[in-house]
């Protein structure tokens, strides 16, 4: 899940809501965001959902033909293949209205995804044949055989096991965890776990929880679906979620993007995926612990916010040093989220820390203003 606040076109496009979206860009939305882990745009979407008023729309405001998508991949498969330009979306799902939209908006029929496919052999390969014989003609070229459609697809299926393979390998600059000291103070700790647990009580989190689960104190617990913890979400935390932001991009990026020679070495090209407030409790009911698991982003980091004589058991499990790492109030612990790891239980008291899931743009792929 991605921490950035995702505006209303975007929203509303997503959805499925062409009103919503029509009545978002008329109002002056712009052309909404562009997904970093997908690379859909809009009009990806619209063209998907054969939203055609939209996409013309969005095409009037000067949206972008020919954005490829990013690989799609969904428990270690690649699901659909990067490079798909909006014709090739509408391709795949058999909309004629807006494949004749975008051609007529000059997109381009010979563009290919990362497989070799254009939007023709895309069409064919999901039986919209009518469709696929208009790409190919647009595009002059003929379409494929069954046969070569079959042996591109699996070469494709070879090729996305590699590449998917390779997301969950750990770059060498990214095996060694590391302990950053003192990057908050006693007071600053106290502070915001004091916001923390006020607004974990006044019920911030309930609105925010995907089924809206929380525990008596307000903590949500179903946030992350395959790894619950019972946490809030910072951007819940109104009365320090802007210093815990400004604060971390100030004192751990910089030191983040020089350790791991990531120019500019302001850290500027680094953003939270997620940022969220975590509790563990040995209380019975509580949840004393975290299985191991990977956090998908490239770097993860967690802030002990209590002291360490408030538990006894804890701290981070990192699974390829097979041992647990104790840090002390304000102290910041940081490893790649693809290294496995987890909360190690703790036997007595409570347990905060401030977890943040970090992602790193590509060169020139600024963040976009308050999306820290
Ligand atoms: O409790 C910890 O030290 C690790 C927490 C964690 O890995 C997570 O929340 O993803
Ligand atoms: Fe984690």
């Amino acid at each position: 899940m991605s921490d950035q606040a995702i505006d209303r076109l975007t929203r509303a496009v997503v959805c499925c809501d062409e009103d919503e979206a029509l009545q978002a860009l008329a109002e002056g939305s712009g052309l909404g965001r562009k997904e970093r882990e997908t690379g859909y745009t809009t009009l990806h979407y619209a063209c998907q959902y054969g939203l055609s008023r939209l996409a013309a729309k969005l095409l009037d405001e000067g949206a972008s033909l020919q954005a490829p998508t990013r690989d799609l991949i969904l428990q270690n498969t690649v699901v659909q293949p990067g490079g798909q330009t909006p014709l090739h979306l509408a391709g795949r799902a058999g909309e004629v209205e807006i494949v004749e939209l975008l051609l007529s908006r000059r997109a381009d029929p010979s563009k290919v995804d990362v497989d070799g496919f254009t939007p023709a052999a895309a069409a064919l390969q999901h039986k919209h044949q009518a469709l696929a014989s208009k790409l190919a003609a647009a595009a002059g070229q003929v379409l494929p055989s069954e046969e070569q459609l079959k042996s591109m697809a699996a070469l494709g299926a070879e090729e996305g096991r590699k590449r998917a393979a390779q997301q969950l390998e750990v770059p060498d600059s990214l095996r060694h965890v590391y302990t950053l000291e003192k990057v908050w103070t006693r007071e600053e700790c106290e502070r915001v776990l004091a916001s923390v647990n006020e607004a974990a009580a006044s019920g911030a989190a309930s609105s925010l929880a995907a089924g809206g689960r929380t525990t008596s104190e307000g903590w949500t617990t179903d946030r992350h679906a395959a790894y619950a913890t019972t946490d809030l979400p910072c951007r819940a935390v109104l009365a320090v979620d802007g210093w815990v932001r400004a604060s971390l991009c100030e004192r751990i990026f910089p030191r983040l993007a020089e350790r791991h020679n990531w120019t500019p070495s302001d850290g500027s090209r680094l953003v939270f995926r997620d940022l969220f407030f975590v509790r563990y409790s040995a209380a019975p009911g509580g949840q004393a612990g975290l299985a191991l698991h990977r956090d998908g982003s490239i770097i993860s980091f967690n802030i002990l916010l209590n002291e360490p004589a408030d538990f006894d058991g804890g701290g981070t499990y990192v699974e390829a040093d097979d041992r647990a790492y104790a840090i002390g109030q304000g102290d910041c612990f940081v490893h790649s989220g693809k290294l496995r790891h987890g909360g190690q239980p703790i036997t007595r008291g409570e347990r905060f820390v401030l977890v943040g899931f970090v992602d790193v743009l590509d060169p020139g792929e600024l963040p976009e203003l308050g999306q820290r």
